[in-house]
C-alpha cells in the first residue's frame, strides 16, 4: 500500500475519526485544530474528550494549531470543519497550499449566503486544485471503532475519485466512487434537514410510521431539487442519498436528529444548539434548501415546514398538521413525473 502524507483540517468528531482511520492505515497524518485549549487537552490526554471521548489518539498522529505547518508537504487535505467555516479557513490557508494538493471535502452542508455547494466554494478559492467529496452513512462514533461502514467519493475526475478511494478504503471502511458530484454533495447536505424533521417527530412522541413517511417523502423532495440542480436521480437511491438519510433519521449518534428531538420536546433553537454543543448542519442547510426550492421552483413541503419551525418560530405540532392536511395527490403520477426528470 502507498503511504500518503495527509492533513485533516478540523478536530471535531469526524476529523478525529477520519484521522485515526488514515493513521491506522499507515498514512502520515497531521490533524489541525484552531482551538489552543483543545490542542493542549488532546496533547496531554491523547484523547478528544469533547468530541470523541474514550478513543485513544496515538502519539505519532501529529497535532497542530499552526495551519502553515499542518498543510505544508501534504498531498491531500481533508476538510472536516463545519460548512459555514470552510471558506474562511481556506482563505487563511491558501497562501500555504500548492495547486497539486488534492482537496477532499467530508463536511455535509451548503454555504448559507451564496447557496453554493462546497465544491463550488473550493473551486472559487482554489481553482487549480483537484477536488473530491467524501460522503455516505458514516457516524464518527462507529467509524472510530472500525465498525463496517460504506461511503462514496465523487469527483469530476475519475482518477482523483479512485485515488481518494485507494487512500481511505479499508476492510471496515468501504469506499465506492461516483461521478455525480452534484448529487453526492446535495444528498449529504439535504438529508440533514429531513433528519432534523425526523427528530422533531420523535420529540413530539410520534412513531415509526411518521418516520417512514418523512424518509420516503423526504428523499423525493431532495431528489426533485437535486435533479433540477443537475444531479443524477439515481444517486439519491444510493449511499449518499437514501443511505445517509436512513442512518441520520434513525441513529441516536445523529446531531441533527437529536437537535430535532429537543425542538419537538419544546426547547427553543438556541437552547437546542447549546445542549448539542457540536455542529448541527441541518439548521443552516434548512435555510439554504428553502431558498433553493424557491429559486428553482421546486415544492419541498417538509423543508418548508422545518424552515418555519427553525426560523419563524412556528409550532412543531402545527407543522405536522400542515403536512398532513395538504391537498390530496396521486403517488403514481408523481413517480411517473419524477421518472421523466434528469436521468
Ligand atoms: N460527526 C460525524 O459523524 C460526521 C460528520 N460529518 C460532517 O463533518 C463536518 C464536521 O462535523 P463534526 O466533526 O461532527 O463537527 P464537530 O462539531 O464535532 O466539530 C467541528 C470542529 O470544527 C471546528 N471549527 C468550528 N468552527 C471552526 C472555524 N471557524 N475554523 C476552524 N475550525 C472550526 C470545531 O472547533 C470542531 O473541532 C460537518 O459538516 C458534518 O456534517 C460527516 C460525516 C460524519
Ligand atoms: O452525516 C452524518 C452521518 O452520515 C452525521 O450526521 P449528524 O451530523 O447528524 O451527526
Amino acid at each position: 500500500m502507498n503511504s500518503n502524507k495527509i492533513t485533516v483540517l478540523g478536530a471535531g468528531s469526524w476529523g478525529t475519526a477520519l484521522s485515526l482511520l488514515l493513521h491506522e492505515k499507515g498514512h502520515k497524518v497531521n490533524l489541525w485544530m484552531k482551538d489552543e485549549d483543545q490542542f493542549q487537552n488532546i496533547c496531554s490526554t491523547r484523547e478528544n474528550p469533547k468530541y470523541l471521548p474514550g478513543i485513544a489518539i496515538p502519539n505519532n498522529l501529529k497535532l497542530f494549531t499552526d495551519i502553515e505547518e499542518a498543510v505544508t508537504g501534504s498531498e491531500l487535505i481533508v476538510l472536516t470543519i463545519p460548512s459555514q467555516a470552510i471558506r474562511g479557513v481556506i482563505q487563511n490557508t491558501k497562501k500555504f497550499l500548492s495547486s497539486n494538493q488534492v482537496i477532499i471535502n467530508a463536511a455535509k452542508g451548503l454555504e448559507q449566503n451564496s447557496l453554493m455547494r462546497i465544491s463550488e466554494v473550493v473551486k472559487e478559492e482554489l481553482p487549480q486544485n483537484p477536488f473530491a467529496a467524501l460522503s455516505g452513512p458514516s457516524h464518527a462514533e462507529e467509524v472510530c471503532k472500525n465498525m463496517p461502514t460504506t461511503l462514496a467519493v465523487a469527483s469530476e475526475k475519475r482518477d482523483i475519485a479512485e485515488l481518494v478511494q485507494d487512500v481511505f478504503i479499508t476492510k471496515s471502511f468501504r469506499v465506492y466512487t461516483n461521478p455525480d458530484l452534484i448529487g453526492v454533495e446535495l444528498g449529504g447536505a439535504l438529508k440533514n434537514v429531513i433528519a432534523f424533521g425526523a427528530g422533531i417527530s420523535d420529540g413530539l412522541g410520534f412513531g415509526d410510521n411518521a418516520k417512514a413517511a418523512l424518509m420516503t417523502r423526504g428523499i423525493r423532495e431532495i431528489a426533485r431539487l437535486g435533479s433540477q440542480m443537475g444531479a443524477n436521480l439515481a444517486t439519491f437511491a444510493g449511499l449518499t442519498g437514501i443511505g445517509d438519510l436512513i442512518v441520520t433519521c434513525t441513529s441516536m449518534h445523529s446531531r441533527n436528529r437529536r437537535a430535532g428531538i429537543l425542538i419537538g420536546e419544546g426547547n427553543t433553537i438556541e437552547e437546542t444548539l447549546k445542549k448539542i454543543g457540536m455542529v448541527v448542519e441541518g439548521v443552516s442547510t434548512t435555510k439554504a434548501a428553502y431558498k433553493l426550492s424557491i429559486k428553482h421552483g421546486i415544492e419541498m413541503p417538509i423543508t418548508k415546514e422545518i424552515y418555519k419551525v427553525i426560523y419563524e418560530g412556528s409550532n412543531a405540532r402545527e407543522a405536522v398538521t400542515n403536512l398532513m392536511s395538504r391537498d390530496r395527490t396521486h403517488e403514481m403520477e408523481e413517480i411517473v413525473e419524477d421518472a421523466n426528470l434528469n436521468w
